[in-house]
């Protein structure tokens, strides 16, 4: 008890040195008369910023000077290494997962540098402008990288295990993290009694790479390089990552689905302002992009109900062309099946997997949605592929399909149907549990952290895969009642045996 009592005023103590210290910034503002930074870990939420009063639409909450960002220009590693900023073209050479640009190992970019200037401020301590900041980044993270096997087996054949990528993140540390501070010692380490060795250097390496991944912000101004939804203007401050920085403060706002407030990106300021009125005692929130559950746990740790509706299931074409084979080609000779698969692949456009995901409407411009989203149909690559593996399929073994009382469309549509259907049945029988029993879980109440988080996942995922197979079931019931009503899709003679 002692020992979380303690915890708790080490928690009250930071943030308070923390909220001070950006008060006393040059130039920062924050509404203290409106707002207020809180302890949401009750709700598993960490630090957020909550109203105090009700407030307007339109209302600037604070803002950040462009100058008390760390990033490459702020930070004195560039005065001490300055080789080490010289980033190339774009500056971008890395993919947010943290995969290397394999061209050059050594070389550095936004990503890399900005690991590199936080390990810098941070073992410089008390003489780190930052310092107070530093101190309420969080020092452990939930999201998978960090997950032991058990856990992450609780994610069963979601692909987000796929995605953890652990060992690259391992590799590129190793290779543009560990070689630069081994290289500059007398720069990291000041003092020669302080120097960390490789296993500390690479958790700490990991811990400002995740810290990085759930709280830093594209620098770019709004009208430049952003990526926005010409839609509704939305700028999604994870888009692009020409120049990372971590903003204090803006970095504070927990974030969901339906949000109240945006950081705009100024000349010479970044600056939260409210969307829409927001009652006293409602947490201000951020929006981070429209990410699936599994997305949102792999970058941020954390999953939430409102973002389930972006959810999203891959559907290798393994499983598709399993079902082709029981379906199409079981008559046909081994050397035959492996000719239809190579010329299938080979196509420009083949994909290993296809995204299933529902269609849904984007924020408004005050942060809501207000319709539910909703599977509407297969991807078009899906039937694409399926139709380069048809047109494969007659020319190498010139195979005739079973009749039915369709035309040749249909009876191609139908086919198509069946198949999709059988392998997002075979997909959903990758996972270990039903849908059902992850439904008894999650009502059940009696899962914790990430566990939950797991379980909440793969319930998601399967969830759309019981939606698709609605919409296929539905789809192929529509074309026998066509069927049997004697109206077909093209005016061809329909029952005959015929070539695909
Ligand atoms: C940019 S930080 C936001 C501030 C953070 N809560 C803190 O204490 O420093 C992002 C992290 O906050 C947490 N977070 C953000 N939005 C959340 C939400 N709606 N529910 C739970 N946790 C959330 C996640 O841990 C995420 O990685």
């Amino acid at each position: 008890m002692e020992v979380d009592s303690d915890a708790d005023s080490k928690f009250g103590e930071t943030t308070r040195s923390f909220v001070s210290w950006f008060l006393a910034l040059p130039g920062a503002t924050f509404r203290s008369d409106l707002i207020t930074v809180e302890d949401l870990r009750n709700r598993g939420a960490g630090r957020g910023i909550v109203a105090r009063q009700d407030i307007a639409a339109d209302t600037p909450l604070f803002s950040i000077p462009r100058n008390t960002i760390i990033c490459a220009a702020t930070s004195t590693l560039r005065d001490r290494i300055p080789a080490i900023f010289d980033l190339g073209d774009d500056g971008a050479g890395l993919s947010d997962s943290g995969d290397e640009d394999e061209s050059n190992s050594s070389s550095q970019d936004s990503w890399t540098l900005l690991i590199l200037i936080l390990i810098y401020e941070y073992l410089r301590g008390d003489a780190s402008p930052w310092k107070q900041y530093l101190d309420v980044l969080p020092s452990s993270f939930d999201t998978p990288m960090f997950w032991s096997p058990a856990e992450l087996s609780e994610l069963q054949a979601s692909a987000v295990v796929a995605k953890v990528g652990k060992e690259d993140a391992d590799r590129m540390i190793t290779s543009k993290i560990l070689s630069v501070v081994r290289a500059h010692e007398d720069v990291f380490f000041p003092c020669a009694r302080d120097r960390l060795g490789d296993t500390q250097l690479l958790e700490l390496a990991h811990r400002m790479g995740s810290a990085i991944m759930a709280y830093a912000f594209d620098l770019e101004k709004d009208d430049e390089n952003e990526e926005v939804n010409e839609e509704d203007e939305w700028v999604e401050d994870r888009a692009g990552k020409t120049m990372l920085g971590m903003v204090p403060m803006a970095d504070t706002l927990n974030a969901d689905a339906e949000f109240n407030a945006h950081i705009n990106h100024g000349e010479d300021a970044l600056t939260a302002t409210t969307l829409r009125a927001i009652k006293a005692g409602e947490e201000i929130l951020n929006y981070y992009g429209p990410l699936s559950s599994a997305e949102l746990l792999r970058r941020y740790g954390y999953v939430t109900a409102k973002h389930s509706r972006y959810d999203v299931v891959e559907l290798p074409w393994d499983l598709v062309e399993m079902e082709l084979r029981e379906r199409v080609v079981g008559r046909t000779a081994p050397s035959d099946w492996e000719k239809i698969d190579q010329l299938t692949r080979s196509d420009e456009d083949f994909e290993e997997s296809i995204v299933l995901e529902r269609w849904t409407e984007d924020p408004d411009s005050a942060g809501q949605l207000s319709s539910a989203a909703v599977f509407t149909g297969l991807p078009d690559e899906l039937a694409e592929q399926f139709k380069v593996f048809l047109k494969a399929a007659k020319k190498v073994a010139n195979i005739e399909l079973a009749v039915h009382a369709m035309s040749d469309k249909d009876m191609r549509k139908d086919l198509y149907l069946q198949v999709v259907l059988g392998a997002l049945q075979a997909r959903e029988r990758e996972y270990a549990t039903s849908l059902e029993d992850d439904e008894r879980l999650l009502n059940e109440g009696g899962l914790m952290g990430r566990h939950e988080m797991a379980v909440w996942v793969r319930r998601g995922e399967k969830q759309l895969l019981r939606e698709a197979q609605s919409w296929v079931r539905r789809e192929a019931q529509e074309l026998r009642n066509k069927a049997s009503d004697g109206t077909t899709t093209d005016d061809g003679p329909a029952a005959k045996k015929r070539r695909l």
